[in-house]
């Protein structure tokens, strides 16, 4: 009899809306290539590969999972040295218990789905010799390789919906408005969110701002009788001040601010200037949660049938992706090797910079 092929999945880094889904298209479509398939779920991301802890899977385990939010095999962070290594509280290599499980279990391949980071892990895990094929899923849409990721579009959907409802109360008060979006490093999300639910200034990571800058746009809009302003802050947003520090000096200065985030700052900064009432919101998790949006639906069934393709074919290696709406192979060490950061000619900021939204520049 043919010697079955094993599979092992993993889910690692901050979950988001999709990771289901593709679960289940990587299972459904490997079931439906390849005769003998045997599926080992890792638990709780790395944890489960380190310790050896897994679920295994069959047919079933891939049905009536589409909508889920969430990861059905749970997800982590774990401990790293850069590019280097994954690493527990001690700092010592947990690549030799990882390659342990991966031998024991006798995998063909490791599917690993993750986010910027898991890319970098996962190449580390093919480094050392396992068959890996990596999906890119994140709400940040920071996966180098990639034009998307699996999370993102429904990340977008509920982040235009936090603001479309900000909008009524913000014009009954005649308030400011900071809605703080996810995104430490990159501004895809709060880009897409406020242009899609009308915001004012929208304000990224990639492009520090200046608070006079905010306040000129917000009084212009005074000028043509508009009593408040509703402004979308990527959580990794900087002021111009703070963009020249050293990484470690803006740790410091967080740590020492009386503000729990940067928006809650600039809140209180812009209501002392302008003399207007100003609020903060803060949509945090939500934006991972529930189901995810027919968009990324598609797109992780998408993602999760080219990677049994790859697995079928041996290709090894690589992270499926998607270019120009059209499915793709990235080499594994490509998608590693960079953070996929909003790019200053991006078509989108000059959209919004079109009908006159401000990056507070
Ligand atoms: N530079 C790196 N080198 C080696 N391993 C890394 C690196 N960055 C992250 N990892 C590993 O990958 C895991 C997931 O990374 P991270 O926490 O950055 O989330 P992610 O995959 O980027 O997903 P998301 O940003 O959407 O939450 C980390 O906990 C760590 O174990
Ligand atoms: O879930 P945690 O560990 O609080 O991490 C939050 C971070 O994860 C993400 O949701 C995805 O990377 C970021 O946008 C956010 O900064
Ligand atoms: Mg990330």
């Amino acid at each position: 009899m043919k010697r079955c092929t094993r599979i092992g999945l993993v889910t690692s880094g901050g979950d988001c809306q999709g990771l289901n889904a593709a679960i289940r298209g990587v299972g459904k479509a490997l079931i439906e290539r390849i005769d003998n398939v045997e599926f080992y779920g890792m638990y709780d991301g790395y944890r489960g590969l380190i310790e050896c802890d897994y679920k295994y899977m069959d047919a079933l385990d891939f049905s009536g999972i589409l909508l889920d939010g969430g990861t059905m095999l749970g997800t982590s962070r774990q401990p790293y040295v850069p590019g280097t290594a994954i690493v527990d509280e001690e700092g010592n290599d947990l690549m030799p218990a990882m390659m342990n499980t991966y031998n024991r279990l006798n995998l063909d391949c490791l599917v690993v789905m993750g986010g910027n980071g898991t890319q970098k892990s996962a190449k580390l895990l093919m480094d050392a010799g396992m068959n890996i094929i990596t999906l890119p899923k994140t709400i940040d849409n920071d996966i180098w390789g990639t034009d998307t990721t699996f999370g993102f579009q429904s990340a977008i959907d509920i982040g235009s919906n936090v603001i479309d409802y900000i909008h009524s109360t913000a014009q009954s008060h005649g308030r400011i408005f900071l809605v703080e979006l996810m995104g430490r490093d990159a501004g895809w999300l709060a880009l897409n969110a406020g242009i899609g639910s009308g915001a004012d200034v929208i304000l990224i990571p990639e492009i520090p701002y200046s608070i006079p800058k905010i306040v000129e746009a917000i009084e212009r809009r005074k000028k043509m009788g508009k009593n408040c302003s509703i402004i979308a802050v990527a959580e990794g947003a900087v002021s111009v001040d703070d963009a020249i520090l050293t990484e470690e000096e803006r740790r410091q200065a967080r740590k020492n601010s009386t503000h729990s985030t940067i928006t809650y700052k600039l809140a209180s900064e812009l209501e002392k200037i302008t003399g207007q009432e100003a609020r903060v919101t803060v949509p945090g998790h939500y934006q991972r949660g529930g189901p995810p949006c027919p968009y990324d639906r598609v797109l992780a069934t998408q993602f999760g049938a080219a990677a049994a393709e790859l697995i079928a074919t041996k290709q090894y290696g690589n992270m499926v992706g998607m270019q120009g709406g059209k499915i793709v192979t990235v080499p594994l060490v490509d998608a590693a090797s960079r953070t996929k950061f909003l790019p200053l000619d991006n078509d989108l900021i000059k959209t919004a910079r079109d009908i006159g939204i401000s990056f507070g520049d």
